[in-house]
């Protein structure tokens, strides 16, 4: 087993607030690993610090060998590294196609011109919206827009994909369709670090979860065995998402 991504005693304040309390875990690379936890319990800003848009306060972040804490997001990127957001981040002016190309910049293959346009078009045909390619941004329904943001994401041919709520939002039938979808990028080996509170997509792509409660880790187990932990129960009592 080759570990990915090592992170060890991550640690954020934000004032007088530890959102952050001396995390420590690692995801095997292939695996799909769920990151839960009740609203405000970490999450996102071990997302971001993943991906560089915050800096740790303290702990670091490993991507195979290499430390990638605290450097800047488009440097995190160029070494594998993407993400989507919980609010879909598109360029509304611009054309699907156009939006893809856009993140290509961004990514470890620099594409431009028709190669570029050839790319986007085969990241928004793994999404399903190659359809739409020539569509404005503005214009896509809102499972299109976060299909969208996958294939922004893909576009980057990430090593490590981090999904920030991916599957919030979605209706029974689109869930469905965007569960499909994470599990078409496992096969194909994409490692990928999901924020969700969605269980029956948590019971469906993960290998195994770690829950977050007030800022530490609570659980670090495969799925079933983690989300059955009396912890994790008395964690989400209360919690409108349980
Ligand atoms: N930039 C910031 N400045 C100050 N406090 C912050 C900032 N970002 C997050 N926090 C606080 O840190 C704590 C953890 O927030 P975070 O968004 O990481 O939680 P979460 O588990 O992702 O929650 P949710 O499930 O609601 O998205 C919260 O108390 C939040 O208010």
């Amino acid at each position: 087993m080759s570990e990915l991504l090592t992170i060890t005693g991550l640690t954020k304040r934000f004032g007088g607030l530890t959102a952050v309390n001396a995390v420590s875990f690692s995801i095997v690379r292939g695996e799909v690993i769920g990151l839960l936890g009740p609203n405000g319990s970490g999450k996102t800003t071990v997302l971001n610090m993943i991906s560089g848009h915050l800096s740790p306060t303290g702990g670091t972040i490993a991507l195979g060998e290499e430390t990638i804490s605290g450097l800047a997001p488009n440097r995190i990127a160029l070494k594998g590294v993407a993400r989507t957001f919980q609010l879909v981040r598109g360029l509304p002016s611009l054309t699907v196609r156009e939006n893809v190309v856009a993140s290509l910049a961004f990514g470890r293959r620099k594409l431009w011109g028709e190669e570029a346009d050839r790319e986007a078009l085969r990241r928004l045909e793994e999404v399903g919206l190659a359809g739409r390619a020539e569509h404005s941004a503005q214009d896509l329904t809102y499972i299109d827009q976060k299909r969208m943001e996958l294939a922004r994401a893909l576009a980057a041919d990430p090593e490590l994909l981090l999904l920030d709520e991916w599957l919030a939002g979605l209706n029974p039938t689109e869930l469905r369709t965007g569960i499909d979808l994470i599990l078409s990028l496992k096969e194909r080996g994409i490692t990928i670090l999901l924020v969700e509170h969605v269980m029956d997509a948590i019971r469906a792509v993960c290998n195994r979860c770690v829950v977050m409660n007030a800022g530490r880790k609570i659980a670090d187990a495969p799925t079933a065995q983690a989300l059955a932990d009396p912890h994790v129960v008395t964690a989400y009592l209360g919690d409108a998402h349980a």
